[in-house]
């Protein structure tokens, strides 16, 4: 794709990102990713981008696995267009069967992240999906995860990107791909 034609759609997305000072707690701003959802085009072009990034560095992917929850909005579009299928990292206590857990740090709190043990197996190799990384916890315990299964992560794909945070170093070596920064 031309770069003013990427340049296009990151600026379209992003005019569909909302800014919500002192959500869910006091000095938190929280960047609202719902009206990507409420436009087509946005969601789309959110998902070609994504699209695109990942034929042109992978050769194989087996599965896109997303976070809960907003991960699951983007996650399942784009496995669909890269042809694999869809895995659930969720909060603890929502999966049935025998289960694998990490807990971890949240901006705003904590949690216990969770996948069902036959999920995945060991020697796939999957790309992990989130709308947003913050200080890097979620999808670091997703990794974590991963590792557990003995399961490769090609890369952690966002929408946005809180660089101040500095959740990419969190995740070396794993690669980060996020449309958006700020
Ligand atoms: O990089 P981190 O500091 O881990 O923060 C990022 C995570 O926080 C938000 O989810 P949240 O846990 O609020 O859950 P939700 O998607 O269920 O609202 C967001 O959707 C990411 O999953
Ligand atoms: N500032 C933020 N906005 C939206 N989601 C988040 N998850 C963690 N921090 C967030």
């Amino acid at each position: 794709m031309a770069a003013e034609e990427e340049d296009c759609r990151l600026k379209m997305i992003k005019s569909r990102i909302r800014d919500f000072p002192d959500f869910p707690k006091k000095g938190i701003l929280f960047r609202d990713i719902c009206p990507i959802l409420k436009d087509p085009g946005a969601l789309s072009a959110v998902t070609s981008l994504f699209e695109e990034h990942v034929r042109g560095q992978f050769q194989h992917v087996d599965f896109v696995v997303g976070l809960d929850a907003r991960g699951f909005l983007f996650g399942p579009l784009l496995a669909q267009r890269l042809g694999v299928g869809f895995v659930l990292v969720r909060k603890k206590g929502k999966l049935p069967g025998a289960t694998v857990s990490v807990a971890y740090d949240l901006e705003y709190g904590k949690a216990e992240a969770e996948i069902q043990e036959d999920a995945v197996s060991p020697g796939h190799k999957v790309i992990l999906i989130d709308d947003l990384l913050a200080t890097g916890g979620t999808l670091y315990a997703a990794c974590a995860l991963m590792h557990q299964r003995q399961v490769e992560v090609l890369s952690c794909l966002v929408v946005v990107e809180l660089k101040d945070l500095n959740g990419a170093d969190r995740l070396k070596p794993h690669p980060v791909y996020s449309l958006l920064q700020y």
